[in-house]
């Protein structure tokens, strides 16, 4: 399973310019494309759900170019006739393409057939075919009734006249209708059953549609009547906004990591609903600015967000994002009205309470609602996202709890929104970390400490967890030879550090950990690929606000690749042992120079030569030759070299 580990961050704080909108990208594409004229489409959302709608109208005929390899296409409006009249069309995961080219096709007068990913089959249709049929439509189920794939004929379509149209499933099936209707030429009416739900998705369909030249008379959200003689006209050129549902993660970043965060792309013009998840937001807390184009979102004056109890059916979407800012509200969230979660991506209410409880809140999971209490402490999991962008998205901002996040499968981010991650790195604030590396005795130990001292950072020697390893396998009875024992050894290591002393199983082993045998033993037992990946988590999690200072021999390449700060520490042999020498001595050990020295050679190169991270300067590291230093001088080195955080 591929994963990506998101790295703890202090806070956020920056601006973000926006992808394309899913929705109006694959509305304006149809609406481009049924319409007379060529439309020049600016900033189309490159993602998956769109590359589907745009191979779909490919294969019905429709010719559009992109320009470059940038976002704006030129689409060749068909008039409302699809040239192609028998095609099979794969729609991916992609509703915002399924349920509106059902629509338009089953009135167009060909056999087309409509598939899409085995999710997409478990998502229903019944209520959009329900409605088509009334009209006249032929319309087969090719597996499950009331779900894709479909077979669609060309049918004796009806003209005018009255629909009916269930809204409190998904609003989808209502803007498909309302956007193939045009192409029957006659009035017709659209009467929805039940409540509607996800109006403002319904405002969107509406607000393109005028923009291509047809205007739908509304009576509340309960009758819609297409015009008579209604035809789609090219506005020539279509700018899409940026993704309302996008914004929410940046918007979120920001009331939770500090702020300001300002995506720009939306604002206060916005025709998409979930733009008002800001208005969500300042509900909990959050500092809110606007303008026509950009929102900018930051933390409570207090710091900490509200705990909130609201209906979220007007924007279901960013609504998800709530449910992970709820982590960090002062007390017990509850959404409601948000039962539309259950027939998107995946059974999003099930899957968010299940990764919710991981990170370690307690959630109530209603037929419609989820109640979601915090936890007093954030934990680190590893969040299955159920091949849906949004639970992907959403996750990362746990990372601003000040803990390491692994998101699984990542990719799944493509449908709406690729580049994701690049961007919210771009206002995330990691934790900093300082990475010493360098050969043994070369004092890495002493100035890595000295500096976590004096910045107030956390300290890791890591060098003391394969020494630990060291001691248990010897403890154990365990060769230094045996990599699968000693991975194993390694994961389970019932290790701590407290003031200074080295715990294993509870007992106190600072001293014996030094020993000699147990010198050697690290060294071997640190060559085994399989020991480093068993420690490789384990040391990143100590990682924490306000930062770290790590040292050993792979902090900078391996193990803290994002390091502030990389410094390469070293000093000649013969003053490593004799540093070596004084220490064994006051300790009132034993030691022998001429024996340490060609020990510290044997060390050198074993960890050098190794193939998995071997001790050696990174480029990006800076390098401190101790020979001729003091403690003092190589921490002042060290010290003035830390970036400041901004
Ligand atoms: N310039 C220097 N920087 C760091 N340590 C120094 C320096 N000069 C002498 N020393 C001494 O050398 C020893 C280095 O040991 P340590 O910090 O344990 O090294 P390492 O962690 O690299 O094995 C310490 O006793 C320290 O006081
Ligand atoms: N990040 C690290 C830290 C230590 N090691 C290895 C290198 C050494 O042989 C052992 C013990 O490391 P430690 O830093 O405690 O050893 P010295 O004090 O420098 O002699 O572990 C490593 O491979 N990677």
């Amino acid at each position: 399973m591929e994963f990506l580990d998101l790295v703890p961050l202090l806070g956020a704080r920056g601006r973000v310019r926006l992808p394309g909108s899913k929705s109006i990208s694959n509305r304006v594409l149809l609406l481009a494309a049924l319409a007379e004229g060529e439309t020049d489409i600016r900033d189309l959302l490159a993602s998956d759900d769109v590359e589907r709608m745009l191979e779909a109208l490919q294969a019905l005929g429709v010719r559009w170019t992109r320009r470059g390899d940038g976002d704006d296409y030129t689409v060749r409006g068909v008039g409302g006739v699809f040239p192609v009249k028998t095609a099979d069309l794969f729609l991916g995961n992609a509703g915002t393409a399924f349920r509106p080219l059902t629509a338009a096709l089953a009135l167009a007068g060909g056999e087309y057939r409509l598939s899409g990913v085995p999710r997409m089959h478990e998502r229903p249709i019944g209520d959009l075919v329900d409605a088509l049929r009334q009209a006249g439509a032929a319309i087969d189920y090719l597996g499950k009734d009331g779900y894709p794939p479909l077979a669609i004929h060309p049918g004796s379509v009806r003209a005018g006249g009255v629909l009916q149209v269930r809204g409190d499933v998904s609003s989808q099936f209502l803007t498909a209708l309302l956007m193939a209707l045009p192409l029957t030429g006659a009035e017709t009416v659209i009467e929805v059953v039940g409540e509607l739900i996800s109006k403002p998705y319904i405002a969107i369909t509406l607000a393109l549609m005028e923009r291509f030249g047809v205007q739908v008379r509304r009576e509340g959200w309960a009758r819609f009547t297409v015009p008579a003689g209604a035809r789609y006209r090219s506005p020539s050129i279509v700018y899409v906004e940026g993704d309302a549902s996008s914004a929410s993660y940046f918007l979120a970043a920001g009331a939770i990591g500090g702020g300001p965060v300002r995506v720009e792309g939306v604002g206060r013009d916005s025709i998409q609903g979930d733009v008002r998840f800001a208005e969500a937001l300042a509900e909990l807390g959050a500092r809110i600015d606007m303008g026509p184009n950009w929102i900018e979102a930051r933390a409570p004056e207090s710091g900490r967000l509200r705990a909130f109890d609201m209906d979220l059916n007007h924007i279901p979407d960013a609504a998800m994002t709530l449910a992970v800012a709820a982590l960090f509200a002062d007390g017990p969230c509850v959404l409601r009205n948000i039962a539309s979660w259950r027939v998107k991506e995946t059974d999003r209410i099930a899957a968010m309470a299940t990764e919710l409880r991981k990170v370690g809140a307690t959630v109530e999971e209603g037929t419609d609602t989820l109640k979601v209490t915090p936890p007093t402490r954030l934990r680190v999991a590893a969040i299955a996202t159920y091949d849906d962008h949004r639970m992907a998205m959403c996750f990362s901002l746990v990372s601003l709890g000040g803990l390491r996040v692994r998101i699984n499968d990542p990719k799944c981010v493509n449908k709406t929104f690729p580049t994701y991650f690049e961007r919210f790195a771009e206002v995330a604030r990691p934790v900093p970390v300082l990475a010493i590396d360098g050969p043994s005795a070369s004092g890495k130990g002493t100035v890595a400490a000295r500096v976590a001292q004096a910045l107030g950072w956390h300290y890791l020697d890591s060098g003391s967890l394969y020494r630990l390893v060291a001691l248990a396998a010897l403890r154990a009875g365990v060769a230094l030879e045996e990599e699968g024992r000693l991975a194993a050894l390694a994961a389970a290591l019932p290790a701590s550090f407290e003031d200074g002393r080295v715990l294993l199983d509870g007992a106190d082993v600072t001293d014996d950990i030094r020993s000699e045998a147990c010198s050697a033993g690290a060294s071997k037992v640190a060559a085994l690929p399989a020991v480093r990946a068993a420690l490789l988590d384990r040391q990143r999690d100590y990682r924490a606000a306000p930062g770290l200072v790590a040292e050993g021999r792979d902090m900078g390449s391996v193990v803290f690749p994002d390091a502030a700060l990389k410094v390469f520490l070293t000093a000649t042999a013969e003053a490593r042992a004799e540093r070596r020498y004084k220490q064994l001595m006051a300790k009132g050990m034993a030691a022998n120079m001429q024996s340490l020295l060609k020990d510290l050679h044997e060390r050198d190169a074993r960890d050098a030569a190794r193939p998995v991270a071997p001790l050696k300067k990174l480029p990006d590291a800076v390098l401190l030759d101790t020979t001729n230093l003091d403690v003092e001088q190589a921490v002042s080195f060290v010290l003035e070299r830390v970036p400041v955080a901004d």
